[in-house]
């Protein structure tokens, strides 16, 4: 049985004050039994964070991390350093770090290969620009990252590993895909794994949908057979449609 997991992307927003406010708010709501609550916050609130969440459920996650344990590299974040500030999740190869920071499937492998060394578990977002989906290459562009990612990775690597399947067009548009179309992706997406690896990671690993995900539609897209939480942006920015989200996923 996979554990539903919701996790908040809060992208670039939120100073520490207003971090803290928002878990002193969520705290003993959005803790539902069965539900993995995680927060992805800007590396700045990271401390503050981890410090509010303690003797709560809710796990803390960064946006991004470098490969290197640490180098000249001006600016970047290693997983050597989220292990220091006891963060438990990355999310990696999110599609604005692709279409604005050059993120490629190479340097998302290499991410999400080097969280591994620190015990970090890795969110690797994956999914097809509008002129993608309408020339039909949706799934070939999933099969191209998840593969990407994944590869080098042990079974038992990639079993732990989050997908989030976050169709670029549906991302801050309120245009998000029906549960059905996400499922069906999800569920190819599964293929993949079962094809690089075998059944029981397959099976094991859970893949999120993002992209418009709001407290009213969160419970049509977890009802689906393949669909094991949601990466969720604005929606997850207000205290009270948090913890609407933690509660639909049940
Ligand atoms: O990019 C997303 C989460 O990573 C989705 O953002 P929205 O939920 O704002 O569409």
């Amino acid at each position: 049985m996979r554990k539903p997991i919701i996790a908040g992307n809060w992208k670039m927003f939120k100073t520490i004050a207003e971090s803290v406010a928002f878990v002193n708010e969520v705290k003993g709501k959005a803790e539902v039994s069965g539900v993995e609550s995680v927060l992805c916050a800007p590396y700045t609130n990271l401390p503050a964070l981890v410090e509010a969440v303690k003797g709560t459920e809710i796990k803390v996650g960064a946006q991004n991390m470098h490969w290197e344990e640490n180098g000249a590299f001006t600016g970047e974040i290693s997983g050597v350093m989220l292990k220091d500030l006891g963060v438990h999740y990355v999310i990696l190869g999110h599609s604005e770090r692709r279409q604005y920071f050059a993120e490629t499937d190479e340097t998302v492998n290499k991410k999400t290969l080097a969280a591994f060394n620190y015990g970090i578990t890795p969110i690797v977002c994956v999914g097809e620009k509008l002129e993608e989906r309408e020339a039909g290459q949706t799934k070939e562009v999933c099969r191209v990252q998840t593969e990407g990612a994944l590869k080098g990775l042990s079974a038992e690597q990639a079993a732990q590993t989050v997908i989030a399947y976050e169709p670029i067009w549906a991302i801050g548009t309120g245009k998000s895909s029906t549960a059905d179309d996400a499922n069906e992706v999800i569920a190819y997406i599964r293929e993949v794994v079962k094809s690089l690896y075998n059944e029981q990671t397959a099976e094991a690993l859970r893949i999120q949908y993002g992209g418009s995900v709001k407290p009213n539609n969160v419970s049509e897209y977890m009802q689906q057979s393949d669909i094991d939480g949601a990466l969720v942006g604005g929606a997850s920015l207000e205290p009270a449609s948090y913890i609407a989200l933690v509660e639909g996923a049940k």
